[in-house]
């Protein structure tokens, strides 16, 4: 029989089973899966592993994991499905937890955590961000491919959970404006798409300037988006925000030099985009770059970079690409003379 969940993860995939994973030793936690991945979990257990050396298996038998919204009721939520999924995730959680509940939502783009607190009316819902790497390497193992703490929006009821976040080496950095925090991260998401057209690793496409270059294009208009709508974006790197783009059109040698961190990344990690089409999955795209869109259009401005990556992340959606990093640079920069 197993004991009352203080932590639940709704949506465990890669990084609801790597977070809850993580947890396992140090706190309650019960992992809400789809079928699917419960019988994954149930045949093969949990594997996690990360860049640094660290790897611990769970057997079946000593995970909680449930299929059933009903046994998502937990002080603690942590909501860890991909962005179309964050409303209905939000209807099921509503019908089961207590008015008192916390509920995270650790997931990419910009509004998840407003979707979740319009669908919890009552419960405090935070933002949250992760800003590494999980890739499910084989059937029911996840590896962390790059490192950064989770970073949440603060709060004093987060207290009582903080000491099981540290002994689980998940550190959870509070800070008071997340919606600069997932601006920035948004403008790393952006590479999500790029990484799945170019069907490379992460660390080898980003080490390639062509790719790079497409990514700077579509980071300068959403910055230029963010900074038409007075919006700050959070600096996450040693150097602001503003400078990405520059830094990522430099010649190879030189990037490799300056941001390191930026190929700090294990040699087999992919976009969580890239997995989404591998899957058959509808992609996050509209959350990411339709988020730039969105927000260019409100103003009644254009954002055709992030447009046509849309529309391409859609085609590939449909039936596989592979591109060559000069191809779409070349789409890309069609795209933004099309629209001036
Ligand atoms: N993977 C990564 O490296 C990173 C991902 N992120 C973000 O984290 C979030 C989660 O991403 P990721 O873990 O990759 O996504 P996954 O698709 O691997 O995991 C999400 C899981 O949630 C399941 N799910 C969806 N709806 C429900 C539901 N109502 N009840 C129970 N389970 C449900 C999905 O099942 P099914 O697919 O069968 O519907 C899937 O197994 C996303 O917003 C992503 O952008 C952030 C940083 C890094
Ligand atoms: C960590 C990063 C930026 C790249 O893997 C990501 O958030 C994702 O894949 O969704």
């Amino acid at each position: 029989m197993n004991q009352q969940p203080a932590i639940v993860v709704y949506g465990a995939g890669s990084v609801g089973c790597y977070l809850g994973g993580r947890l396992h030793a140090h706190i309650a936690v019960r992992l809400i899966a789809r079928p699917r991945m419960a019988d994954v979990l149930h045949e093969h257990g949990l594997t996690l592993s990360d860049l640094q050396g660290f790897r611990q298996y769970i057997p079946a038998g000593a995970l909680d994991v449930q299929t059933q919204p009903q046994a998502a009721r937990a002080p603690l939520v942590l909501v860890t499905v991909k962005s179309a999924d964050t409303v209905q995730a939000g209807r099921e959680l509503a019908d089961v937890l207590p008015h008192d509940a916390i509920v995270i939502s650790f997931q990419n783009g910009l509004h998840n955590a407003d979707l979740l607190c319009t669908a919890l009316p009552g419960r405090t819902v935070l933002a949250g961000m992760v800003p590494f790497n999980v890739l499910q390497r084989s059937p029911g193992s996840f590896h962390q491919g790059s490192s950064g703490d989770l970073i949440v929006e603060a709060h004093p009821a987060l207290a009582p959970y903080l000491p099981a976040f540290a002994s689980a080496g998940l550190h959870l950095q509070q800070h008071a404006d997340m919606p600069a925090i997932q601006r920035a991260k948004l403008l790393f998401n952006l590479n999500n798409a790029i990484n799945a057209l170019s069907d490379l690793p992460l660390r080898q496409e980003l080490a390639e300037r062509g790719w790079r270059r497409c990514l700077a294009l579509a980071q300068r208009e959403a910055l230029d988006i963010f900074a038409a709508a007075h919006l700050p974006v959070a600096r996450l790197t040693p150097l602001p925000a503003n400078w990405l783009p520059h830094i990522l059109a430099l010649p190879d040698a030189l990037f490799a030099r300056i941001a390191p961190r930026m190929l700090a990344i294990d040699p087999h990690a992919r976009s969580s985009t890239w997995e989404d089409l591998q899957a058959g999955r509808r992609t996050e795209v509209d959350a990411l770059h339709g988020a730039i869109v969105e927000l260019a259009t409100a103003m009644g401005k254009r954002a055709p970079i992030n447009e046509r990556i849309i529309e391409l992340i859609r085609e590939a959606e449909q039936a596989p690409v592979k591109w060559t990093s000069e191809i779409l640079l070349e789409a890309l920069r069609r795209a933004q003379s099309n629209a001036s």
